[in-house]
């Protein structure tokens, strides 16, 4: 089988992008995450202040897997915990009938004060899923075996709802070759490397090593590279209030382009104007890694891309341009 869901972004601005999912007997929107790997809900065990504006979960306690429970904390520190149940989740048509559902008990204030996500549906490997006693499946891997390939391709759009395909590579979503490399899946993500970067027509050597990650809005990336990007961005400085490099909103931006397996790939400069500020100016797409560890090829990257998840006997990632 394959199937598809939509990708809808939840703001103007793209922070986030959710898929509905039938979760039980509820439909659910989910944001989609390639840098996680637990399927989490809000749900009926929740106070019923921490529902309000949300889709939830109706637990069924004959359902639930005893003594099973998950917590997990995310890069940006929100958080959520609860309890486990197997239950069908069907997203697309494609079902699977007895997948680990992890219904919140709490969440973290991001969460309940974010009222369009429902929870989330990791995509990244499941030796990252953090059940316990015993480690979970993600969706993916649960209905792996019935894809009629064993992929996934996210679709993300610039201000448009764009789409995550399961089980096939749809033609009519990408233009030009399909360029693959092999992923780098020994740290539970899907990893990618790339041996230099351009901004505008100039282009520098150089390693970056990262993760593909839909649930992480911007492109986090070496400082040096963020320095000499925002040296071609006329009026642009670090604002430490704002939280990152900001820019007068009539800039124009160049180009950014990291280059994979040989192959440039292009984020065009308007996908760099994330947001206006509170302070009347413009928030950067591109940001610095500093305090990670490594870089983050999150929405603003994603974007302009169909992108090929494949998990062959060599786990490899597919770029195409949309
Ligand atoms: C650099 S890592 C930060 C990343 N979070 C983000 O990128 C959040 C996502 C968000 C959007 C809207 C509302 C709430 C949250 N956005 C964010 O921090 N922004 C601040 C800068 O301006 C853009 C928005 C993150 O933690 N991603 C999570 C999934 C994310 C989904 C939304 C809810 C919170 C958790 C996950 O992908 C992750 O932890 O990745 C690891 C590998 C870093």
């Amino acid at each position: 089988t394959n199937g598809s869901a939509p990708a809808v972004p939840s703001d103007q601005y793209d922070s986030l992008y959710l898929s509905p999912v039938t979760v039980g007997s509820s439909t659910l929107h989910l944001d989609f995450d390639t840098g996680s790997s637990d399927l989490w809900v809000f749900s009926s065990l929740q106070a019923q202040s921490s529902l309000v504006g949300h889709d939830y979960y109706m637990v069924d306690p004959a359902k639930e897997k005893q003594g099973y429970t998950w917590k997990i904390s995310y890069g940006d520190g929100s958080g959520a915990s609860g309890k486990v149940y197997a239950d069908k989740v069907v997203v697309g048509g494609v079902t699977a009938t007895a997948q680990a559902v992890e219904a919140a008990t709490a969440v973290s204030a991001q969460f309940t004060q974010d009222v369009d996500t429902d929870g989330l549906l990791g995509l990244a490997m499941s030796t990252l899923n953090t059940v316990k006693p015993q480690q979970q499946k993600t969706f993916f891997d649960t209905v792996l075996k019935q894809l009629a390939q064993p992929l996934f391709a996210v679709d993300l759009k610039y201000h448009a709802a764009g789409s995550y395909d399961f089980g096939f590579i749809d033609k009519s979503k990408y233009t030009g070759a399909i360029n693959y490399v092999n992923a780098d899946t020994s740290k539970g993500w899907w990893g990618v490397s790339a041996t230099a970067y351009s901004i505008g027509n100039a282009s520098t050597s150089a390693t970056v090593s990262g993760i593909l990650d839909t649930g992480t809005t911007l492109l986090y990336v070496d400082t040096p590279i963020v320095k000499a990007y925002y040296a071609k961005v006329k009026g642009s400085k670090m604002d430490n209030t704002q939280g990152g490099y900001v820019f007068p909103c009539s800039a124009t931006l160049p180009d950014f382009s990291l280059t994979i397996g040989g192959v440039k790939q292009i984020v065009p400069g308007k996908h760099i104007n994330y947001s206006p500020t509170s302070a009347g100016n413009c928030f950067g797409g591109i940001q610095t890694n500093d305090g990670i560890g490594f870089s983050i090829l999150g929405d603003i990257f994603l974007k302009s891309k169909y992108v090929i998840h494949e998990m062959g006997s060599t786990p490899r990632i597919g770029f195409a341009q949309q």
